[in-house]
């Protein structure tokens, strides 16, 4: 498999009332076309700070971002734009990343009114109809049309991030990062979007980069495992090898504490 998104030797730093944080330190890693690499680790250990490194909404200190061979911190205004829009992001909290004052299907429909020009193959028969779409996109995360005028605050917690993951999910795009996707959720609905998440990845060839502090969550859904803590990378396997003995012991104990 080709390598999608390759990441070299990053660095991030904060400074907070005189002393140094840091949140991010000599990262690599690659995730190829259609793969799911799974990032665990706990809180403060550097996930989210990646994530926004990897959607360019912050600069590193030092070190690179390739995406399909284009370095992501070198592009700015129209070519960053174009080429971020190949990566989409479903957030922990759907209440915070919807649009309250919108219905839902102006929600959902908010990145392909952004790139008139993004076609997905799987929307072919529908794209010339905005609501049409909203539609269809709807279906494939599980809900119905009777959604669609809908404000967030009358849908519950799953249903809002089934929004959130038809809206990731509009552009097609070459990478889904899952940031915490199912923390904010009750146990009984986690289940549920994390076999959505898959099924969607599967289906549409996506890769994903599936970032949470629950390995069991993060073995169900991913390939490969990277292990963070506090900034660096302690531990990375294939998921099957995640009981093996070879295990870091940072790992183990992640795995203890949900066995
Ligand atoms: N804007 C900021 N200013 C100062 N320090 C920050 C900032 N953002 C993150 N940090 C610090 O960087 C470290 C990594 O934080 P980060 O949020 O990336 O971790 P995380 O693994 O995503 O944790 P969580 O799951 O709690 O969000 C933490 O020590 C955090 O306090």
């Amino acid at each position: 498999m080709n390598d999608l998104l390759i990441v070299n030797r990053l660095f991030k730093t904060y400074r907070e009332s005189g002393s140094i944080v840091s949140a991010v330190q000599d990262v690599s890693l690659r995730i190829s076309e259609g793969e799911c690499l799974g990032i665990v680790g706990e809180s403060g250990s550097g996930k989210s700070t990646l994530t926004r490194l990897l959607l360019a909404l912050d600069q590193p200190d030092s070190g690179e971002v390739l995406l399909n061979g284009t370095s992501l911190f070198e592009l700015k205004g129209r070519a960053l734009r174009e080429t971020r829009k190949h990566i989409q992001v479903v957030f922990q909290d759907p209440t915070s990343s919807l649009n309250q004052r919108l219905p839902i299907w102006r929600s959902i429909m908010e990145p392909l009114d952004n790139f008139p020009d993004v076609k997905p193959s799987f929307l072919a028969d529908v794209r010339h109809s905005r609501r049409d779409t909203a539609a269809k996109l709807l279906e494939m995360v599980g809900l119905q049309a009777a959604h669609m005028d809908r404000y967030p605050h009358e849908l519950s917690g799953g249903q809002r991030q089934r929004v959130a993951i038809a809206r990731g999910i509009s552009l097609s795009p070459k990478l889904l990062i899952c940031d915490e996707p199912t923390s904010s959720l009750d146990v009984s609905v986690q289940t549920q979007i994390l076999h959505l998440l898959k099924s969607m990845q599967t289906k549409l060839g996506m890769a994903c980069l599936f970032i949470s502090h629950d390995i069991a969550a993060v073995r169900i859904m991913s390939d490969r495992i990277i292990v963070m803590k506090a900034g660096r990378i302690v531990d990375q396997f294939a998921s099957d090898q995640m009981m093996s003995e070879d295990r870091h012991e940072y790992t183990r104990q992640l795995v203890a504490a949900v066995s």
